[in-house]
């Protein structure tokens, strides 16, 4: 009986994973508490994508004012501690703000460390309290690699509160936040070095964009180091020494972007039997969990879809359709959108030209260069690429593009993409011209 615990649905975690569906479960008149030990919000308002928007937005201006062959008048220099105190301005009163709206709603907030005692109670400090049911929503945090002088390095956190933008940096790793932190750095003036252990950075991504990322980044002034794996980390008289197995190279602070690790230790999960792998925990397809009563939600799953902000939102919202039983169906993912946010950025949604290239019996892929629309020059963009995959009824399923503007392309041409329009259905679509979303469509003529 549901009356017997102290709360209906209590999530481990106050991140995306956990508020976007409370206020579902709350105008059902469920009882719901956030455990949290550190900041409300979780990573994405604090120090992810929120933090990462507010500092990288300048980058792009920056180049637009450096491209624009002087209309724009200026150096486009980015006062990186300016930046930060803008940063925090927005983001500091953000936890406040979101306490206040879901208490407001009827949750309540429990703070401190989270553990399962049994599969209905959580010890939190001294207190105990029990729920019917029990989302584990703990996110992830940042990988260390297991070297000598690992004690000083730093993580995407670190460098998203630096004060002071370094003249130089090492950056290990490629993925988002290597490749994110790197464009920030080198266009607020850094020296950076990217120390890749392979020669294939953001496999997730297009191959062919990723290289031209790169040369671009390069262009900027990045030092990408391929097939190196860093190996220590010492403190010297004239800064750090950072060494691998191809050489060694002197500088000032570095950046561990290795990748991130499921929140699933010390929180009570052998103890009451929920069965996790090293990806995160391991759910049934309506994010049930081994134990009955326990669910899991956003980047601490063990999942194929990408673990990104909306995709935390998305579970989040069908366990409270599930809890309420407006649903009993399996979670269905639609496409996911996903961006780079380097300059130039890369955006993607829907089937990838990878997987479409290796089913040509499926899939078509169009190529175009994209600078031929006289829209993208407005900004004074100078390249741009997109790739379109169309299925066998010429319905686009899935498009990536290599741009400034590549996230609102993709954006706009997301609708299309997930609900299959027929290319009769897109031509009713009039959308508002001369902007960047009316050249989204155009690509598709
Ligand atoms: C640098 C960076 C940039 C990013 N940029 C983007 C982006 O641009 N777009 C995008 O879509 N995604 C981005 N992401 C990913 C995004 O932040 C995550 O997908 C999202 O935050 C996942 O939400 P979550 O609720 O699952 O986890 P989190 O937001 O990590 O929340 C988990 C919460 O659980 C708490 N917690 C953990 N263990 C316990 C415990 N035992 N007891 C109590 N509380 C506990 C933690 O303190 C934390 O507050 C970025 C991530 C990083 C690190
Ligand atoms: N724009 C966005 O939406 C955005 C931005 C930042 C982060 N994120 C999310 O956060 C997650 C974490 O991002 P991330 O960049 O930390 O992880 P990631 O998994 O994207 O990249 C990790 C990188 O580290 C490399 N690596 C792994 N072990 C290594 C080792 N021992 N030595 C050297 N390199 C090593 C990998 O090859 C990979 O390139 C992503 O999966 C993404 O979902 C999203």
């Amino acid at each position: 009986m549901t009356e017997n615990y102290d709360y209906d649905v209590l999530y481990l975690g106050s991140g995306h994973a956990a508020f976007d569906g409370a206020g579902i479960l709350t105008a059902a008149g469920k009882r719901v508490a956030f455990v949290e030990e550190d900041k409300i919000g979780g990573t994405c308002p604090n120090w992810g994508c929120n933090a990462k928007i507010l500092l990288e937005y300048p980058v792009a201006l920056a180049r637009q004012i450096k491209d624009s062959n002087g209309i724009l008048d200026g150096n486009g220099k980015i006062d990186w501690v300016k930046n930060q105190a803008h940063k925090r301005q927005v983001l500091d009163d953000l936890p406040d703000i979101l306490q206040n709206i879901f208490e407001g709603l009827g949750v309540t907030y429990l703070f401190g460390q989270g553990k399962f005692v049994d599969a209905h109670t959580i010890q939190i400090n001294n207190q105990q309290v029990t729920a019917d049911k029990i989302v584990i929503a703990t996110g992830e945090h940042s990988h260390r690699l297991d070297i000598e002088g690992r004690e000083l390095l730093h993580d995407s956190k670190d460098f998203l509160a630096m004060a002071q933008m370094p003249e130089e940096m090492v950056i290990i790793g490629g993925g988002y936040i290597a490749m994110e932190s790197a464009s920030m750095a080198v266009a607020a003036g850094a020296k950076v070095t990217v120390i890749l252990h392979n020669d294939r950075p953001l496999s997730a991504f297009y191959a062919k964009f990723v290289k031209k990322l790169m040369a671009d980044l390069e262009a900027q002034g990045v030092n990408f180091i391929v097939n190196a794996n860093t190996q220590s980390v010492q403190e010297t008289a004239n800064g750090l020494l950072v060494k691998t197995d191809i050489g060694e190279l002197k500088t000032e602070w570095v950046l561990d972007a290795t990748g991130r690790v499921p929140n699933t230790q010390n929180i009570g999960l052998d103890e009451i039997g929920v069965a996790y792998s090293k990806h995160g925990i391991i759910v049934n397809d309506h994010l049930q969990t081994s134990v009955d009563n326990v669910y899991a939600a956003g980047d601490v799953v063990d999942k194929v879809v990408p673990k990104l902000t909306p995709t935390a939102t998305f579970e989040s919202q069908y366990l409270s359709q599930l809890f309420i039983g407006q649903t009993q169906e399996a979670i269905d993912y639609p496409a996911i959108a996903t961006n780079l946010f380097t300059s130039p950025r890369i955006a993607q949604a829907g089937i990838s030209v990878e997987k479409a290239q290796a089913e040509p019996d499926k899939y078509t892929v169009v190529e175009k260069d994209v600078m031929g629309d006289w829209y993208r020059h407005v900004d004074y963009e100078k390249a741009g690429e997109i790739a379109l995959v169309y299925d066998q009824d010429h319905r686009l399923v899935g498009a990536t593009e290599i741009s400034e503007r590549a996230e609102d392309i993709i954006n706009s041409l997301l609708p299309a993409i997930e609900f299959g329009y027929t290319p009769e259905q897109l031509a009713r679509l009039v959308t508002i011209f001369p902007t960047i979303g009316y050249s989204a469509f155009g690509e598709l003529g």
